[in-house]
């Protein structure tokens, strides 16, 4: 029989425990009994049984405080991907990545657990029901996808079970759910400025869209279950709702819950991607004189108007992953949740 962790005795510390999908993850680790240090560049939230540490992660020196007699580090913090900014991609997904790993050595942490992303082998074409075998992409859609690639190669390349350091890798896709700072807002935000009249494409392209509670459980599956026997040392898994979902009924479903019309007229899927690509390329040329962020760039428009899909078929088995909170309660409650982006509110 596996051996479970007791809780209780264990204290773990949360990288970026201060951001949407890791202030989740603390809240299920204090009720799960943990003790939580949470490391980030900003404090958030105070809750009991949380002790926060503020500072880069990229300051070795400031991670060792924090990581004092902790076993378990989730390292969650990643500057958004809206920021664009290659330097600071660079800087903390892989500088910083590198620096975590040695804190970790350092400070004898047992096991590192690190959320990537399922986009690590997008291209921006479709992706049906993939398995964690599919290569890394070639040509990653950004820069941000970039360096979680490499930030992936790096932590599952430290596992070693001589050292006692063990690794993996959670690859979550379209998180969602109370207090997410950029899927609702930026939604909201775009009916608000009239511009989710229109479908790109067919609107039958089918993603994963997965609730942040679910992601939260693979996370902590991963952790307590990660042991130098087990089959979690150095993989990487996809963490998904299961259901993958038609992107423009989830948001259709997510704008009339909150008093916003569905969109409604086609578009085809190459004249917006083409749109979006001279957008882009106008927006690159005169960055030195003006930074213009148009809402349509190629990465949404790819987003929008593909297939793209998980198996978390490896998880299922590997650590008995299934999700806690179907798609439909999942929407339900994160519309409940934003009141103030009501339409009229
Ligand atoms: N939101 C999504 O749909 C998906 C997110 N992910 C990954 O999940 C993780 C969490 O994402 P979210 O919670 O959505 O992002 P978030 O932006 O809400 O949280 C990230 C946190 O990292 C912190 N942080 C950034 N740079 C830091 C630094 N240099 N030192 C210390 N802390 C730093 C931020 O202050 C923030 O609190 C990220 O690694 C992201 O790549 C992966 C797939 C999908
Ligand atoms: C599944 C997945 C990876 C989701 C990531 C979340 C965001 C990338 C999306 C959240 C809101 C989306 C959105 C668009 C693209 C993708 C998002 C930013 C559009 C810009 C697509 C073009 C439109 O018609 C407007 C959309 C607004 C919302």
């Amino acid at each position: 029989m596996a051996t479970r962790i007791r809780p209780s005795n264990k204290r773990c510390a949360v990288i970026g425990g201060s951001g949407f999908l890791g202030r989740h993850l603390v809240e299920r680790l204090v009720d799960r009994g943990y003790a939580v240090a949470v490391f980030d560049i900003r404090q958030s939230y105070e809750l009991p049984g949380v002790t926060f540490y503020q500072g880069d992660l990229c300051d070795k020196h400031a991670l060792l405080v924090a990581l004092k007699d902790v076993s378990i580090v989730f390292h969650c913090a990643s500057p958004a991907p809206a920021s664009d900014d290659r330097a600071l991609f660079q800087r903390v997904n892989i500088d910083g990545t590198r620096t975590v790993i040695q804190a970790c050595h350092e400070a004898g942490v047992q096991k590192l657990v690190l959320t990537s992303s399922a986009s690590v082998v997008f291209e921006g074409t479709d992706i049906k029901n993939a398995k964690e075998d599919l290569p890394y992409a070639k040509r990653p859609i950004d820069y941000y996808t970039e360096t979680k690639i490499q930030q992936e190669k790096m932590v599952l390349e430290a596992c070693s079970k001589e050292n006692d350091f063990l690794t993996v890798a959670i690859r979550p896709h379209g998180i969602f759910g109370p207090r997410d700072p950029q899927l609702v807002p930026i939604l909201v935000d775009a009916a608000r400025r009239g511009k989710m009249k229109f479908i790109i494409g067919d609107g039958c392209n089918l993603v994963d869209f997965t609730y942040v509670e679910n992601v939260v459980h693979g996370h902590i599956l991963a952790a307590e279950r990660l042991k130098t026997d087990s089959p979690l040392c150095a993989q990487a898994y996809h963490i998904t709702n299961d259901e993958p979902v038609r992107f423009w009924d989830f948001m259709s479903q997510i704008l009339v819950g909150l008093g916003y019309s569905a969109p409604r007229y086609h578009l085809p899927y190459m004249l917006v991607y083409g749109i979006a690509l001279l957008l882009w390329l106008m927006a690159f040329i005169m960055r030195p004189l003006v930074q213009i962020k148009p809402t349509f760039t190629p990465m949404r428009v790819a987003l929008a108007g593909t297939h793209h899909y998980y198996s978390c078929a490896r998880a299922k088995q590997d650590m008995g992953y299934q999700p806690v909170v179907p798609l439909k309660e999942a929407i339900a409650r994160t519309v409940e949740s934003y009141p103030h982006l009501r339409k009229g509110a």
